[in-house]
């Protein structure tokens, strides 16, 4: 069986704009999605979850069924369920830290470990930059519109400057995730944000141009560990990110709780909607801030930036 392990992310700047090519300052963080896979004697592609309920149905796993697909053409097998020469199949296995639809990249994990996962089956030996080339396109198939932040991030691990794919040095920062516990889709939300750019087009290509002003700014208080001036560029992120309807009643709650806590800043991460928020904080006001965010009504946890990207854990 060979397991492989891909990290989630937070935005610190820049989400939604990063689709229409302006700049984003993204991180990884130490909650990850782990993809087993082995091969079975049916001529199938089986999925297999927590409990091991085996779900047959591809439609419940698009990323998963979209990188099967593209191995499948890339070890040149026939378009079939089949999964190798000899006519046997491939059982997958998720496990998944990482909360869905909530912000914290947890299609980008889940397609990154797959495809990495795949690549040692068939032994393609892809390089980095292929595997996060792979994990796009796919979240681009399932999309219809996405942006490489998520793929490339849950590849490499660490601090990353999108649209450059840059990875910057690292940014230890203490963070807390609100999560709302609503599920929000990204490929709705950034259709939503598509047709309010298109029905307001001078107005939200003027506010997508700020955030990506913002991430600009923003990286160089995030290279010099200034977290205060950070907290503060996050809070106006926040505002905009609100202005173009991705923000709620419930993320705005969390928000708030988070900075009258103390919070040096505080905004939605990822899609919006829904999902997750994170909290900028100094270590001595964590636990404060997880503790108002719950009592405002969300789930909170702590978390750390991580360095590490996509590995393999396990391969005999
Ligand atoms: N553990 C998992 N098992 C199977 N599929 C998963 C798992 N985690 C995520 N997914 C897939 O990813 C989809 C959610 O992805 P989506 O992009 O909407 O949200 P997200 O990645 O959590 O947030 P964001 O893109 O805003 O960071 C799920 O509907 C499912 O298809
Ligand atoms: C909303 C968005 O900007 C971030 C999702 O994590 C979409 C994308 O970049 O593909
Ligand atoms: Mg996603």
């Amino acid at each position: 069986m060979i397991t492989c392990s891909a990290p989630g992310k937070i935005f610190l700047f820049g989400e939604h704009a990063v689709v229409y090519g302006k700049t984003a300052i993204a991180c990884a963080i130490d909650i990850r999605a782990q993809v087993s896979v082995e091969e079975i004697l049916v001529p199938a592609v089986q999925m297999k979850g927590p409990g091991n309920n085996v779900d047959l149905n591809p439609r419940k796993h698009p990323y998963i069924y979209t990188v099967v697909d593209k191995f499948r053409k890339l070890a040149d097998l026939p378009d079939d369920n089949t999964s190798s020469k000899s006519g046997k199949g491939i059982a997958i296995d998720i496990h998944s830290e990482i909360p869905v639809g909530s912000g914290l990249g947890s299609s980008a994990a889940v397609t990154i470990a797959t495809i990495k996962a795949l690549d040692v089956f068939y032994g393609t030996d892809l390089p980095l930059d292929e595997i996060a080339r792979m994990g796009h396109q796919v979240e681009l198939e399932v999309q219809g519109m996405a942006s490489p932040t998520d793929t490339f991030v849950s590849t490499y691990g660490g601090l990353v400057r999108i649209p450059d794919r840059k990875k910057l040095d690292f940014f230890d920062a203490p963070i807390v995730v609100g999560n709302t516990r609503k599920f929000a889709s990204t490929r709705k939300l950034v259709s939503n944000v598509a047709s309010l750019k298109e029905r307001h087009p001078q107005v939200i290509n003027q506010i997508m141009d700020a955030i990506g002003t913002i991430s600009e700014v923003g990286v160089n208080f995030v290279c010099v560990n200034d977290l205060s001036t950070v907290g503060e560029l996050m809070n106006i992120n926040q505002g905009l990110l609100d202005s173009i309807g991705v923000g709620s009643y419930e993320l705005s709650e969390l928000v708030y709780a988070s900075r009258k806590a103390g919070a040096l800043g505080s905004k939605i991460t990822g899609a919006g909607g829904g999902g997750c928020m994170i909290a900028l904080c100094e270590h001595k006001n964590l636990s404060r801030v997880a503790h108002s965010i719950k009592r405002a009504g969300g789930d909170a946890f702590i978390c750390r930036t991580s360095n590490a990207g996509v590995r393999v854990e396990k391969d005999k």
